[in-house]
């Protein structure tokens, strides 16, 4: 027999789904059914609240719905093949694939627009797929559907060299864009490691190790072309808009930056750009303690340095690398620094920094200035989650991501190493300190389930953690799949019902990405 709680759910959901259409349904009846919808989901109306059972939605992507995908965007542009949908079913992340139905390559907004469309018209789960770097699960279709890849989409349209700033569309990554500009003397230097598609940097709010002074992508993106869910398209800050600054309205761009592909699929965006710097100079620096090399970190922002990068990995990292690479790094919490600006700025720079770790006890100072030789020095860096997944073969990494304010980093990052010591986990540190961001990367092996338990209740400690000490539980990874059930403990319940309401004016369908950012 049916469960009760069931029928209401289908009936509530496909009556929300259906009830812009329904003439029969006056606007009070709709404002009702929307209302119960939202307080189900809470489970105030005691109606358990669920997007409709994959088995449903798979029967909808028929022959004919793929058929009329084709007559879309091209034969040879829809696939249906096990390879292509599992590569487009899962990310970089642990999480394990969960594959759409079919797969579509658009070539142009307007493919973006009618295929959105198409779904919206039939309630079928539509799926952005940027460059499949993330790292929560976002591109895991939950509920079947259609995986829309907009990876084909390269176009850079503009370069605006004298007023720093580029429009590209969704497939350019940041590594396609930096090299076709590198002769104008500017770059993009938001870098989270990945080449990632400059408009999945957007949908993720990514950021990485140059945030500490160009920001992330929230300060970054000054326009964006985004495709609704049914298919209206529509620029965020108005068509050909990109000063620097803006009162008008609603800020509709930073309501995208960060949706996780929620409420709309980002075809281009209007990016700023930087010089390239003069000088460049990197160094790295061992400490005796987690806490000096971490109250280095506060004091040089505190001092006001305008420091490019500065990372933390602690000795567990580091040990991990001269297994990894074969080095003979000093085995301690170190902290990776890099410096822009003209030659004597770096100087001074150099000097506040280096004056300020000494005092901390810091030591064993390496400097470098060329290309070549900044690389080695940050190679560490570099290769640290290879390095750390390579602690237990055969394994995955699995990333924790909080954020903090800067003041409460010390005492943060010496508990977590307590509670690694006292759950004996296996798990370098791992930061974008002068953020306040920090990761733990532990190698998770998948025929060990109990190891993954372990790891995911400790990864929900550290986030809890963060949130008590007035940070968050994803600096730059996104909620995903992965954290759905924290984003109410962050936001309280008031801030999460507002994420719905936004949520349902934007998808009343509930097509684009069901099942990510919002509790299950
Ligand atoms: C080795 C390594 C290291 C790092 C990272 C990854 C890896 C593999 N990342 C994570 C990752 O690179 C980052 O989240 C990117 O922004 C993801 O961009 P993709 O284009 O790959 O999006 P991907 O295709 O993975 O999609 C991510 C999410 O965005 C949505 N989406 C993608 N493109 C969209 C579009 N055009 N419109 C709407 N929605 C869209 C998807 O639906 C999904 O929910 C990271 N990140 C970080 O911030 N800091 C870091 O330090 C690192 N470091
Ligand atoms: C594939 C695992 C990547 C781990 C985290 C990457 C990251 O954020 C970083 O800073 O490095
Ligand atoms: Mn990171």
């Amino acid at each position: 027999m049916r469960d009760m709680s069931m029928t209401l759910d289908l009936t509530l959901t496909s009556l929300l789904s259906n009830c812009d259409r329904l003439q029969g349904v006056n606007m009070f009846s709709q404002k009702f059914i929307r209302h119960a919808l939202l307080l189900s989901s809470r489970g105030k109306s005691g109606i358990r609240c669920r997007f409709r059972s994959t088995q449903a939605i798979a029967e909808k992507v028929t022959d004919g719905f793929v058929e009329d995908l084709r007559s879309i965007v091209g034969k040879a542009n829809v696939s249906t093949a096990e390879a292509v949908r599992d590569q487009h079913g899962h990310d970089e992340s642990y999480h394990e694939t969960t594959l759409p139905d079919a797969v579509v390559f658009a070539q142009s907004v307007e493919h973006v627009s009618k295929v959105a469309k198409l779904c919206n018209d039939n309630v079928v789960p539509l799926i952005p797929f940027g460059s499949g770097t993330g790292l929560e699960g976002g591109i895991n279709a939950l509920k079947g559907g259609v995986c829309l890849d907009i990876s084909q989409m390269k176009n850079v349209i503009e370069v605006n060299a004298e007023d720093f700033d580029c429009t590209v569309e969704s497939g350019v990554t940041r590594g396609e864009l930096n090299s076709y500009i590198r002769d104008t003397g500017l770059n993009f230097p938001v870098d989270p490691g990945a080449d990632a598609s400059v408009c999945g940097m957007c949908a993720t709010s990514a950021s990485g190790t140059n945030a500490v002074r160009y920001g992330t992508m929230r300060e970054n993106v000054l326009n964006m072309e985004v495709v609704l869910a049914d298919g209206t398209v529509l620029w965020t800050a108005g068509k050909n808009k990109r000063s620097r600054k803006t009162s008008a309205g609603y800020n509709l761009t930073n309501l995208f930056v960060g949706s996780e592909g929620t409420l709309g699929i980002i075809t281009k965006a209007t990016i700023r750009l930087y010089g390239i710097p003069e000088a460049t100079l990197s160094a790295v620096v061992h400490f005796p303690s987690i806490q000096e090399a971490v109250d280095t970190t506060v004091q040089v922002m505190q001092c006001g340095v305008p420091i490019a990068r500065i990372e933390f990995l602690d000795e567990a990292a580091i040990d991990a690398f001269n297994k990894y690479s074969k080095f003979d790094m000093k085995v301690a919490p170190s902290l990776f620094l890099e410096f822009h600006g003209s030659p004597s700025s770096v100087e001074e720079q150099k000097e506040v920094v280096e004056e300020i770790a000494k005092m901390n006890n810091g030591s064993n100072f390496k400097w470098a200035t060329n290309a070549d030789e900044r690389n080695r020095l940050w190679k560490a860096r570099h290769e640290i989650v290879y390095a750390c997944t390579a602690l237990v073969p055969g394994s995955k990494p699995y990333s924790t991501d909080v954020c903090v304010p800067i003041s409460n980093l010390p005492a943060v990052i010496v508990q977590t190493k307590e509670m690694l010591k006292k759950e004996n986990l296996v798990g370098p540190i791992v930061g974008h300190v002068g953020d306040g961001n920090f990761h733990i990367f532990f190698p998770v092996d998948h025929d060990h389930p109990e190891a993954l338990t372990k790891i995911k209740a400790m990864s929900e400690k550290m986030s809890l953690l963060a949130m008590e000490m007035h940070g968050t539980c994803t600096g730059e990874h996104g909620i995903g799949m992965g954290k759905r059930e924290l984003l109410e403990k962050e936001v309280g319940i008031e801030g999460l019902r507002a994420m719905q309401i936004v949520k349902n004016a934007f998808d009343p369908n509930q097509i684009l990405n069901p099942g990510k950012i919002f509790p299950v």
